[in-house]
Order: structure tokens, then C-alpha cells, then sequence
């Protein structure tokens, strides 16, 4: 399969209520071709609504979301969504599920072969779900995803519900996929630490509203004991937790765990 290219987003004034629920403000957001850009913040602060609105499953309630000059109006056809649940369908092999998306394409078996290669599950192609670990099944989860080639892959938490060794082979994993097919690339994440490994940008909202967005100008891979990593980790950590009590929390914690 031919590698893909991205989209370039470009957010302008965009504002989501629900009823009397202001969810995001004035959001101004402009994302390059291929860039990887992390979306971290409280719960509830309106991180997946974002990326829905993005995906084109929900409509603004004003302002914009271009893609590639074209305004997102209904289900972005360019974009395919990785949710912290795999929701695979458990009456459907591996193949299939990775295929779902792609039935009515004469070659939507070799697509999904390809994309089960791309995250090494190719021999569990026959398999049911139910027999796969939760990572392997989020592996397949993201086979799905790319079998479409992407130009946008929006990732709203996919990695939250893994342990931490099985986490950090799929952080390794995704950028490692995302480097080849050089999709543009959204995570919504809880864990700063991911966002920092992976993103070329971190974006923090808070309430609706941007409230910081830090370029991460280190190598890849990257190197999560290297001092400028760790100052990152630590300036993006004290914004998320605003209140000084919460930042002295933490670094008593750090005293602690270093003791
Ligand atoms: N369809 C909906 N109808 C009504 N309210 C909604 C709807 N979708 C989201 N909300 C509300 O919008 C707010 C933001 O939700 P959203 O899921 O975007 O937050 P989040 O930052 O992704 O949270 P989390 O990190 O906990 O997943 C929440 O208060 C949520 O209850």
C-alpha cells in the first residue's frame, strides 16, 4: 500500500453548547499537514467533543473546522476515530472487523491484511476477538482505522484503559505508524507524559478555551529521563493543575517516590 499524506486543519472561532452547556470557546486552532498534535485537559473540559466536532459527528454551534481549505459540514470522510474501547464486533473474525469499514471495496481483504501487518497481528487475522488480550484488541482497533489510509487519525484517549508496559508498545507502535504514512494526527489524552512522547505540540484546554499550546522540540524517540523532556513534562503538569496546593501535591509525591 501507498503511503499517505495528512490534512492541514484550520479551527476558526469554534464554539459547541449543548443547550445551556457551553462546551468550547472561541476555539482557534490551526494544525499542519502530518503534524501530531495532543490534546490534554480536566475531564469534562470538552477535549472529545473537539475531536468529534472534527470527525464531522457533531455540528459547531458557530464557527468554523476547515480541512484543507474545505469547511467540515458532515462526517469528515478524510478521518478515521480509535475510541478507548476497541468496540469490535464479537461475531466477526479479526479480518473482518478490520475490514468492516471497507466491504463494499473489492480489495478489502488485502487492505485489512495490510493494515493487521502494519500492527503485527496478521497471524491472529482468522481469530475470534474474544480470544485476544486488551491490547492485542486495541491493535486491531487500530488496523481498522488505518485499513481506510487515513489523511486524519483522531485518537480520543485509545491508550487509557492499558497497562503501562502494554501502553508505552502502542505509544512506540502509533508513532512508529504515523512516521511511514505521515498522517496528520490528534490525540486526546489524560496522561501528559504520552502527550510529550508523542506530539509534535501539546494543546491544554481548560473550561472550552486554549490555554496553552507548547511546541515539544525534542528528537524522536524520545527519551523520557532526558532533563529537557522532564521540564516539559513539568511545565505542561503545572498549568494542567493550576492551583499551587495541587502543584505541591505533586511534588511531594516526586520527593516521595525519589526517596
Ligand atoms: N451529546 C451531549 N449532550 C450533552 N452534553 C454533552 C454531550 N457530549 C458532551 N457533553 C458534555 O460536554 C462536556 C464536555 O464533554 P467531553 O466529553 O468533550 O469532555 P472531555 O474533556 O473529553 O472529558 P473526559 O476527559 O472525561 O473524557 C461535559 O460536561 C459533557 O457532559
Amino acid at each position: 500500500m501507498p503511503e499517505t499524506s495528512g490534512v492541514e486543519l484550520s479551527i476558526h472561532q469554534l464554539e459547541k453548547s449543548f443547550g445551556h452547556l457551553h462546551v468550547l470557546r472561541k476555539i482557534d486552532l490551526q494544525i499542519a499537514s502530518g503534524e501530531f498534535v495532543a490534546i490534554v485537559g480536566k475531564s469534562g473540559c470538552g477535549k472529545s467533543t473537539l475531536l468529534r466536532l472534527i470527525a464531522g459527528l457533531e455540528k459547531a454551534t458557530s464557527g468554523e473546522i476547515r480541512q484543507n481549505g474545505k469547511i467540515i459540514k458532515e462526517l469528515n470522510p478524510q478521518a478515521r476515530i480509535m475510541f478507548q474501547e476497541a468496540r469490535l464486533l464479537p461475531w466477526r473474525s479479526v479480518l473482518e472487523n478490520v475490514g468492516v469499514g471497507l466491504r463494499l471495496q473489492k480489495d478489502w481483504k488485502q487492505r485489512a491484511i495490510w493494515a493487521l501487518k502494519q500492527v503485527g497481528l496478521e497471524e491472529r487475522a482468522h481469530d475470534w476477538p474474544s480470544v485476544l488480550s486488551g491490547g492485542q484488541k486495541q491493535r486491531v482497533s487500530l488496523a481498522r482505522a488505518l485499513a481506510a489510509q487515513p489523511q486524519l487519525l483522531l485518537l480520543d484517549e485509545p491508550l487509557g484503559a492499558l497497562d503501562a508496559l502494554t501502553r508505552m508498545e502502542m505509544q512506540a507502535l502509533i508513532e512508529e505508524i504515523w512516521q511511514q504514512q505521515k498522517f496528520t494526527a490528534l490525540l486526546v489524552t489524560h496522561d501528559v507524559n504520552e502527550a510529550i512522547t508523542l506530539a509534535d505540540r501539546v494543546v491544554l484546554i481548560e473550561k472550552g478555551t486554549i490555554k496553552m499550546d507548547l511546541p515539544i522540540p525534542l528528537p524522536r524517540p524520545r527519551n523520557r529521563s532526558d532533563s529537557a523532556f522532564i521540564e516539559l513534562e513539568e511545565k505542561v503538569l503545572a498549568h494542567v493543575l493550576e492551583k499551587t496546593s495541587l502543584k505541591k501535591e505533586t511534588e511531594n509525591l516526586k520527593s516521595v517516590a525519589n526517596e
